[in-house]
């Protein structure tokens, strides 16, 4: 009798396990598909060109051009509500100093994920698209990916990582995406954002800030047209046959909206770097302190010393090794 009622009673508390088990299941596959549906975790941030001045303000240095082109190109093309093409940006300068962190700034400013969010898809030339012989099939399979995804979300980002190294014909697959037609096989590309990383036009860059010192000019009185900085990058970029640039017909037909130059940093620009690495850390330290991670760094030319040749970029390592 008593192991007949064990018995009963084990039976319903396994039903009950093995119920609510596949309840768990059920109200998880739910959410995931409605989340998948809405997109709830994965939205679009309402645009607040405050905002984005604060962030580009506050956590960019040394950068005034590129930090005005941004905010002037981003919040134009996020309040306009028919855009007649897509926003297109290239980002040039030497390593470290700002344009993936750029990316990110813009990327925060639209997606409530951020640059995690799966609407941003960056694409890194010697990673995702390293052999030669394979040009035709990464055209194919690039062109399907941007097409599928703004075909889903249209307000879709695009970044390429070092555009230098990319392959011309690859970049003139993308052209049609970035022009003006309302439509490209029945997908508007209007909504998307396409951001070009490279260091092209380094040289250009860094011999106008150097010859700008030394006449005795304010770094900041620099703009992009100064000593002719815009045009003297953009044949730069167009003529080097060691830009990805070279011979594609992107800069031809005029689709690239802002060639942004980042100024190479200055001692006092690591320095901020330093501090903001610091911050994020939770560590507090004196000035003598964030001077001797800011020294560690090398800085160019020989003479004057006065430009970071990394930027900020190995920043942080520096400042674990000084901990
Ligand atoms: N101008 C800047 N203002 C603030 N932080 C910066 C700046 N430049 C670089 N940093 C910091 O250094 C890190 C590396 O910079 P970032 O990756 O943006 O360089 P990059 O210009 O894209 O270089 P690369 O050409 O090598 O890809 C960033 O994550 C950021 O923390």
């Amino acid at each position: 009798m008593k192991a007949g009622i064990y018995f009963v009673c084990l039976c319903v508390l396994s039903n009950i396990i093995v119920v609510s088990a596949i309840l768990d299941v059920i109200v998880g596959a739910v959410a995931y598909i409605t989340d998948r549906l809405f997109q709830k975790d994965d939205l679009l941030e309402p645009f607040d060109y405050e905002r984005l001045k604060t962030d580009l303000k506050d956590s960019l240095y040394g950068q005034h051009i590129a930090s005005e082109v941004v905010l002037k190109a981003v919040s134009g093309f996020m309040t306009d509500k028919h855009p007649s093409k897509p926003l297109v940006l290239s980002f040039h300068g030497s390593t470290g100093v700002g344009k993936n962190h750029v990316s990110n700034i813009i990327a925060r400013n639209i997606f409530t994920k951020g640059e995690n969010s799966e609407h941003v898809h960056v694409f890194i030339s010697e990673h995702h698209f390293p052999l030669k012989e394979q040009v035709e099939t990464y055209k194919f399979q690039l062109k399907q990916w941007i097409r599928g995804n703004v075909s889903s979300f249209p307000r879709s980002m695009f970044i390429f990582d070092v555009m230098d190294k990319m392959n011309p014909g690859l970049i003139d697959a993308i052209k049609p995406f970035l022009d003006h037609y309302s439509h490209v096989d029945g997908v508007s590309y209007r909504e998307a954002i396409f951001i070009f990383l490279s260091n092209a036009g380094e040289s250009v860059i860094e011999k106008v800030v150097l010859d700008s010192w030394r006449d005795g000019e304010k770094r900041e009185q620099l703009q992009m047209n100064s000593r002719d900085m815009e045009t003297k990058i953009f044949k730069d970029v167009f003529n080097a046959n060691s830009s990805g640039f070279w011979h594609s017909t992107l800069i031809d037909a005029h689709l690239i909206d802002h060639f942004i130059p980042f100024l190479p940093l200055e001692y006092r620009h690591v320095r901020q770097c330093v501090l903001a690495e610091m911050a994020a850390l939770n560590i507090t330290a004196n000035d003598g302190f964030v001077d001797r991670v800011a020294q560690n760094l090398p800085y160019f030319p020989p003479e004057e010393k006065i430009l970071s040749v990394k930027g900020c970029k190995t920043v942080k390592q520096k400042l674990l090794v000084h901990i």
